[in-house]
């Protein structure tokens, strides 16, 4: 969203998003609505193909991170860290399901905020404006989709009455609080940038605008997986790319980066069929849209630190 402007190459990947989303609300257009089937296997796509697979190379950017650090780096300590942190994390979802849901929702506006406004000064101001940034885009699509939202929220907190009442009084605030979050942000953007000045970068900003509003005319599923699967996915892979490039023997391609991410990918997929497998043999339901998200809040956190280790050496 915000950094130095990059080269006319870096802006593609986000404008065939921007043609896919335009696609995709034509097609709902015409048809009066996109059928379900189209729309997880299109969500499963984003997710499996991009989403996932960018958080599937956090081992290769903690062993960069260290080695910038001239720290040593374990596989040993960095996958047991890994397995360890998620244990934690599915525990405290068994216990306390709204806490976990609200350190998922803190922790990923913290990581889309540091995504979406890159190579910026590591001060207290442009910290809480990406923070601030990203709890905009996470508020913007979920409210943006409170209908679809609210059962899957009830599912995951299962059905926590103090939670209900909070996202019912956002969800009857809507404008008020989307509002008030963009005139903050905006604010904090201005202030931040007087105070530490740095180039706006206006077309990524654009793109981002364009497919999160392109997106709150798409059913849950198909926003969620543009920005997450796509628009966030993308960015992180072009940061990732650069961050790994002296590491390897050549360049590193998107094509290359993206293979290496295979492995844990699958690893992935197995865990949460196995997931799904365990849920639904123990409930007999079948509605794996909660769940997903739940598994995804679990793989996510350790994610979050690694990229974050990566983002405090790009930004300086
Ligand atoms: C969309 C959506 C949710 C939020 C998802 C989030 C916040 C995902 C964040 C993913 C991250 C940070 C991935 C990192 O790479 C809820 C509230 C769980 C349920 C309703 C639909």
């Amino acid at each position: 969203m915000l950094t130095y402007p990059l080269t006319g190459a870096a802006y593609r990947p986000a404008n065939l998003l921007i043609g896919l989303s335009l696609g995709l609300t034509g097609w709902q257009l015409m048809s009066g609505g996109i059928p379900l089937p189209a729309q997880w296997l299109i969500f499963t796509g984003l997710l499996f193909g991009a989403g996932i697979p960018h958080g599937a190379l956090d081992h290769l950017v903690s062993r960069q991170t260290a080695q910038r650090l001239g720290k040593p780096f374990s596989w040993v300590r960095f996958i047991a860290g890994y397995v360890l942190m998620m244990t934690a994390y599915g525990l405290l979802w068994a216990l306390f399901p709204s806490f976990s849901l609200a350190l998922f929702l803190v922790g990923s506006a913290w990581h889309f905020g540091e995504t979406d406004i890159e190579r910026v000064p590591a001060s207290i101001l442009w910290t809480l404006t990406r923070l601030v940034a990203g709890v905009l885009v996470i508020s913007f699509i979920l409210l943006a989709h409170a209908e679809e939202v609210t059962p899957i929220l009830a599912r995951i907190t299962r059905y926590d009455t103090l939670t209900a009442s909070i996202w019912q009084t956002a969800v009857s605030h809507t404008h008020l609080l989307l509002i008030g979050t963009v005139l903050l942000v905006s604010g904090l953007l201005g202030l931040s940038i007087w105070v530490n000045p740095v180039a706006v970068d206006w077309l990524r900003l654009t793109q981002l605008v364009i497919i999160l509003a392109v997106g709150s005319c798409l059913p849950l599923l198909l926003s969620f997986g543009l920005y997450f699967g796509g628009w966030h996915a993308l960015s992180s892979f072009q940061a990732i790319g650069d961050y790994l490039k002296p590491a390897g023997p050549a360049r590193s391609t998107s094509q290359r980066i993206w293979l290496r991410a295979v492995p844990f990918t699958a690893l992935s997929l197995a865990g949460l069929l196995l997931f799904f497998g365990w849920w639904h043999l123990s409930t007999r339901l079948w509605d794996p849209l909660p769940l997903l998200f739940i598994f995804l809040s679990v793989i996510t956190l350790p994610h979050l630190f690694a990229l974050h280790g990566m983002r405090t050496q790009l930004d300086r």
